[in-house]
């Protein structure tokens, strides 16, 4: 698909040809400084960013000295330097400025290059990391750049987000040292998505970067409880300097912990359900042991077990005990699993057996909501969904609760009119990586097999990937899904023969539904 890089790639060839590597700029013939390496500590990488495709003028007039000398003040040891011309208003003017003004700092040259000899100008002109995006150049080009790097001392940055990426890194890295990087922004559609660096983090056979999107402490430190050694912050950075050393902190005060290990699972699954072209599954409400293995072996992705105030309440020990049952049955070859062979949908399954476990939670300080802490923090349940009145109190009790391991969890926005947008924008600013929505039933909490009104669907698909609870049934679901794509569906008592026990029938017309 054309979108936005290839354009820039386009244009830069045109200038390349007509102006030669250095783009009309005087870059000196011998290198100033000596290398200094980079990222050599977790820590963040701020860049000098004047503009971008995405959100046009973002600092037009800022000094680079000046504002690398304030990243420096805010703990930031590594900048990035946007040398890009016609789309980002960067030049090589100045990386060559700030590397001989700051000689404690480490450079990455951010560019789109193309050609070989463009390393040797960005050596010349103070680098010490180079970007290579792995979409723009093809594997053997990627090795010499790489290799090209390494010869003048300085780092290669691979840039990789789609799976084709993937093998010219590990191709890459094979070769010597390098530096991953996955962009959390889709450029073709200049959407932020933090499950795509989720998903990638454990396929990176490197040290790694999370790029793009990042503008609040807390979404900095979800980036490194993905596990990820640097973060990438360009416009949050460069447009409120003064709020950087936050964003430091945020990143490096953070430790890789069980909330990044369940988003990294939930980015792995969903990746793998979007090549099936289907949203991730979540049964909810599930109070016993054949509804819940059924669910399993009907493809669910997810299994909810509520514990609120519910005709629906769960009993830890059945948890517990559909937990083992599950988790005994995922170690059998698939072959051997009565479900995957009996299941009636025909499709083969790439997604994996076991299901994750879900606690549903309204109220954290009560017997049931303690119960579900409990197993989560004993690994029976694998995340807690908050579906209670406040969802940041919500959150910042669980993080209370689970201490420094963390325990995997995502909020409920009940969506009842246009004001629980700004919420919900609120929670994806501060690095939730996903939102459940469900309906708003005055009285109710959940399961109330009412559906969110279309309009409101609409609006919020339309400001980021959907995960859809409210009033799902077989006779719904398909519509749904082909009208507004959401990444995870969730239903309930849609299912259900009475409130507590689902109807086997209907499961099994949903999944067709699904699977179609
Ligand atoms: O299901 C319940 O009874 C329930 C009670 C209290 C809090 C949450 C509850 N369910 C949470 C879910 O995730 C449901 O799947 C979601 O509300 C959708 O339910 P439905 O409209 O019945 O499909």
């Amino acid at each position: 698909m054309a979108d936005i890089l290839d354009e820039i790639v386009e244009r830069r060839r045109e200038d390349y040809a007509r102006l030669g590597p250095c783009f009309g700029v005087d870059v000196p013939l011998q290198r100033a400084r000596p290398i200094v390496p980079f990222l050599k500590e977790t820590g963040a990488i701020l860049e000098i960013k004047r503009a971008s495709p995405s959100k046009g003028d973002i600092a037009p007039d800022l000094d680079p000295v000046s504002l690398a000398r304030s990243y420096e003040s805010s703990g930031a040891r590594c900048v990035s330097v946007l040398t890009e011309q016609r789309f980002f208003k960067g030049s090589l003017n100045d990386l060559i400025a700030v590397s001989s003004a700051c000689s404690s700092l480490s450079f990455l040259r951010k560019d789109f290059l193309l050609y070989e000899d463009e390393i040797d100008v960005a050596y010349r002109s103070g680098a010490d990391a180079v970007l290579l995006i792995a979409r723009i150049l093809d594997a053997p080009l990627l090795l010499k750049m790489a290799a090209r790097c390494r010869s003048f001392g300085m780092l290669p940055f691979i840039e990789v987000r789609e799976a084709g990426d993937l093998a010219k890194l590990e191709a890459a890295s094979k070769a010597g040292t390098v530096l991953a990087g996955v962009n959390s922004r889709d450029l073709a559609t200049f959407h932020i998505d933090p499950l795509i660096p989720a998903a990638l983090r454990n396929r990176l056979p490197c040290r790694t970067v999370f790029e793009s999107g990042a503008s609040t402490p807390l979404a900095c430190r979800f980036a490194r409880r993905l596990g990820f050694d640097g973060i990438l912050i360009g416009e949050a950075a460069a447009k409120n300097p003064e709020k950087a050393a936050s964003l430091v902190r945020g990143f490096v005060d953070a430790r890789p912990d069980w909330v990044g290990h369940f988003w990294r699972e939930v980015g792995r699954r969903s990746a793998a359900c979007g090549e099936e072209k289907r949203p991730l599954v979540k049964i909810c409400g599930l109070t016993n042991e054949e509804d819940a293995l059924l669910a399993a072996d009907l493809g669910a992705d997810l299994l909810g077990f509520v514990f609120a105030p519910s005709p629906r309440s769960a009993d830890p020990r059945k948890v517990r005990d559909i937990a083992a049952r599950l988790t005994a049955r995922s170690r059998l070859p698939a072959s051997e699993c009565v479900g995957a062979l009996s299941s009636p949908v025909s499709r083969p399954r790439k997604t994996p057996l076991r299901p994750l476990l879900i606690g549903v939670v309204t109220d954290l300080d009560s017997d049931q909501g303690r119960d579900a802490l409990a197993l989560a923090l004993d690994g029976v349940l694998d995340g807690i969904q908050f579906h209670g009145d406040d969802p940041r109190a919500g959150l910042d009790r669980i993080e209370e609760a689970g201490g420094s391991y963390g325990i995997g969890r995502y909020a409920v926005v009940r969506l009842g009119s246009e004001d629980d947008l700004e919420l919900i924008q609120d929670l994806r600013r501060d690095g939730e990586p996903r939102v459940l929505l469900d309906a708003r039933v005055e009285g109710l909490a959940g399961g109330t097999g009412t559906s969110i009104p279309r309009r409101l669907v609409r609006l919020a698909a339309d400001a980021g990937t959907l995960w859809l609870a409210g009033g799902l049934h077989p006779g719904n679901v398909r519509s749904c899904i082909d009208e507004f794509s959401p990444a995870l569906i969730d239903a309930s008592s849609g299912l259900e023969s009475v409130p507590g026990k689902k109807d086997h029938a209907l499961m099994k017309s949903y999944f067709r539904e699904i699977f179609r």
